[in-house]
């Protein structure tokens, strides 16, 4: 079963416009998992524009479903998912003004420091995942340095889709396999969609996990939170 993780993030960007409450990032958290979100993640990022770091302490009791937290392992990063011990820790490797993530690891020449923090985290029983690309290398180093799971930047897939879903589709069917072989459980993110989410899942469907912000929050204005995580869950199936 492909698990839905609902990004709460942009829920985030339209409450810090005004400076007040609303949205209530924890009650939409809340409200995802009612309606059916099997994870929340959160992707706090330096300059703090969407999820801040105080938003991960209080969501973190609230969350009953996997509270899954991305970002680049700066040391306050770093401190802070130890201090909030989520299921599972994310690591991407984001430059700190970034607008967004656009590429996974490097993980052959990041392998000494990745290894590092898979060590940490593992220690303090925290279910890891590296953000990578479909390069095949970049796959089996994300295994040397011992994460549980990568998770795979679906980016490329999701622009290509529209214009040839299969040819966008293979190298993430290839990269997944893989994964698999060598063992360790596979995320998908970025970028995917109610467009496109079917057929990613249609043709990886040991896919454990994909997470999903942007499109989704865009979708709920139209048709509703809740309406939008049943036709996301629908596509998982
Ligand atoms: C790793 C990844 O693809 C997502 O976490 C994405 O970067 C969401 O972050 P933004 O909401 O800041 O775009
Ligand atoms: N890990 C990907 C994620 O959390 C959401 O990415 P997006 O759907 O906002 O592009």
């Amino acid at each position: 079963m492909t698990k839905l993780s609902v990004n709460i993030n942009k829920v985030a960007t339209l409450r810090n416009a005004r400076g007040g409450n609303n949205p209530n990032v924890a009650q939409v958290a809340v409200d995802c998992e009612a309606y059916g979100a099997e994870g929340i993640t959160v992707h706090p990022r330096p300059d703090e524009r969407h999820i801040r770091y105080a938003d991960v302490y209080t969501l973190r009791p609230l969350v009953k479903t996997e509270f899954n937290i991305e970002g680049y392992p700066s040391k306050e990063f770093v401190d802070l998912v130890l201090k909030v011990k989520p299921h599972q820790v994310t690591l991407v490797p984001d430059a700190p003004d970034q607008i967004t993530s656009n590429a996974g690891w490097d993980t052959k020449t990041n392998l000494a420091f990745l290894t590092e923090l898979m060590d940490v985290f593992d220690e303090a029983g925290i279910r890891t995942s590296i953000f990578v690309g479909t390069d095949i290398p970049m796959i089996e180093y994300a295994a040397k340095a011992g994460a549980d799971r990568v998770e795979l930047y679906t980016e490329p897939y999701a622009s290509l889709y529209p214009k040839n879903p299969e040819a966008a589709v293979v190298p993430f069917v290839e990269a997944a396999k893989v994964v698999r072989k060598l063992g360790m459980g596979l995320n998908a993110g970025h970028d995917l969609s109610l467009a496109n989410l079917k057929y990613f899942h249609d043709n990886i469907p040991w896919v454990d996990e994909v997470s999903i912000g942007h499109a989704l929050i865009c979708d709920a204005l139209y048709l509703g939170l809740k309406k939008t995580i049943e036709e996301y869950k629908k596509c998982l199936h």
